[in-house]
């Protein structure tokens, strides 16, 4: 699903007012849709207390305020500054909201009321003012319900981040599309239920203002999943090499492995040092087992043509073997994770050399430490968000780079951008990342290309563990993956 940023919205707003439409018109439907959900969810409400900014976000607060007053509920409004400041629209939806407000600075929070946060929406530049921040806190302490419009005020629509404070909402009510900052961390949190309202921006105008940024699902990769069909052979279904660490340590690799198999491809092969051959024999059957002590046996099982995608990383250590590795591995479809990533901190940049110049065909997934360590200009610049961080370093890596956490992103180097929602809370848990890069080596392994597949994986992944329940571990999650010919 597209999402769009507060500028990509300013754009869809300024390319509809070229288009003819009228933009006091979409003000007003805004309004209307917030007084709406205010009367569908809280029909008992002893009184809306709205409280408008100084922009077209308190217009809609005066739209939805006057509508409420018209439908009998009692109203309380207030202004953030002077609103004979106001200017176009929402001068006029103030000129046509018929009560009497007061300033914010009065506003005290009472039991019984609703709270309308109009004060700031997509234009949200800067950090709040202590006061504004006080306010909000006394707002959130006293727990009564909040309706945000928009984005709840504090949290950038862009990135999530809370700008000094911010309202945490009942319920969001955002216009035409939902924006990241929606589903990013903390701002999700802080969201509540999400309503998206359409107030009549045609679908072609949002198209032209949108970029990169797409919610996670099904629209992405569907139409790039393997199709199993009649004819579909064990060596067409591609064969996935999972790279294993030493006797005590083979555990998260017969995890990825696992869960590639269950992704549907054809063939699994661990590939394990020699003297962790015994162990791993005893723990597998339907994965395969080969000896790769080094570089040399390396080269000579990657004549084999048919494997077609190898996962490396999980469990397989950190240093100088698996740096020669990734160096024999980095033409073919490749999922770097964990110690693989690790591996490189001293050298992100003998990674990128090895990644560059072919069409990008690595997936990177890297949690919040590993991608520090790849990308540690990128992960301290604190003036980006999570996606910008992400499709950055995708460009850097040649790579596709999916930043895993409660809120993964993944992102291409040609700058698309899919923000991940679907994970239940009891996903973190050991393990879970192997059968990630599992998963997306299943893909890679038939043939899906490296950002459909991390796109598919993620999503997987988290309906595996929706459908696995809380209480799971890691082994439950490869049982629980959905049929991909049911994903749509
Ligand atoms: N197509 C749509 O989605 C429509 C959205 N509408 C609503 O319009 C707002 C966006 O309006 P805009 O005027 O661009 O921005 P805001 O009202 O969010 O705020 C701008 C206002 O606030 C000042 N400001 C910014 N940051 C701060 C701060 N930290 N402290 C103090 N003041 C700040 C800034 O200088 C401006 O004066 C969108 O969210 C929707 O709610 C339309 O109504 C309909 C079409
Ligand atoms: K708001």
């Amino acid at each position: 699903m597209l999402l769009l940023t507060p500028e990509e919205m300013g754009r869809a707003d300024r390319l509809a007012a070229e288009s003819g439409i009228d933009s006091y018109g979409l003000m007003i439907r805004a309004g209307h849709a917030v007084s709406a959900a205010f009367l569908r969810l809280y029909p008992a409400a002893l009184r809306a207390d709205v409280l408008c900014g100084p922009g077209n976000n308190g217009g809609d607060g005066y739209i939805a305020a006057e509508a409420l007053k018209q439908a009998g509920v009692e109203v309380a409004l207030f202004h953030l500054g002077d609103p004979e400041n106001l200017k176009g629209d929402a001068r006029r939806a103030f000129q046509a909201c018929s009560i009497d407000g007061k300033p914010v600075e009065d506003y005290r929070p009472a039991a019984g009321a609703v709270i309308i946060d109009a004060l700031f929406g997509a234009g949200l530049q800067r950090p709040l003012s202590d006061a504004l921040c006080m306010l909000i806190s006394q707002v959130n302490e006293a727990a009564e319900p909040v309706i945000a419009v928009d984005l709840p005020s504090g949290i950038s629509g862009l990135t999530g981040k809370v700008q000094g404070a911010a309202f945490s909402a009942a319920h969001t009510v955002t216009f035409m599309r939902a924006k990241p900052g929606h589903f990013l961390l903390p701002g999700r949190e802080h969201c509540g239920r999400l309503d998206v309202f359409d107030i009549g921006i045609p679908q072609r105008i949002l198209e032209e203002a949108g970029g990169g940024h797409h919610l996670n699902g099904p629209d992405l990769f569907a139409s790039a999943l393997p199709a199993l069909t009649a004819s579909s052979h064990k060596f067409r279904r591609g064969h996935l090499g999972v790279f294993s660490g030493g006797p005590s340590a083979s555990g998260a690799a017969r995890l990825s492995a696992t869960a590639g198999l269950r992704t549907g491809a054809g063939l699994v092969t661990l590939a394990v040092p020699p003297n962790a051959a015994m162990v791993v024999a005893n723990q597998v059957t339907a994965v395969m087992l080969k000896a790769v002590p080094d570089v040399a046996a390396l080269d000579e099982w990657l004549e084999d043509k048919r494997l077609s995608a190898f996962v490396l990383g999980p469990g397989f250590g950190v240093g100088e073997k698996a740096r020669a590795f990734v160096s024999a591995l980095a033409s073919r479809p490749l999922v770097l994770d964990a110690d693989g990533i690790s591996s490189f901190a001293d050298e992100p940049d003998a990674l990128f050399a090895l990644l560059s110049g072919a069409d990008p065909h690595c997936v990177l997934t890297p949690h919040e430490g590993e991608f520090a360590r790849l990308f540690p200009d990128i992960a301290a610049d604190d003036n980006i968000g999570k996606p910008e961080k992400a499709r950055r370093a995708a460009e850097r890596a040649n790579a596709i780079v999916l930043y895993k956490g409660a809120d993964t992103v993944i992102a291409a180097p040609d700058g698309r951008i899919a923000i991940n929602a679907n994970a239940p809370p009891w996903l973190a848990t050991a393990g879970s990342g192997d059968v990630l890069a599992g998963i997306i080596g299943g893909l890679l392994a038939q043939g899906t290309p490296a950002f459909e597949a991390a796109c598919a994986g993620a999503w997987l992944h988290g309906q595996a563990a929706k459908r696995a329940g809380e209480g799971l571990t890691a082994e439950d999650l490869p049982n629980h993956l959905p049929p991909l010919s049911g994903v749509s």
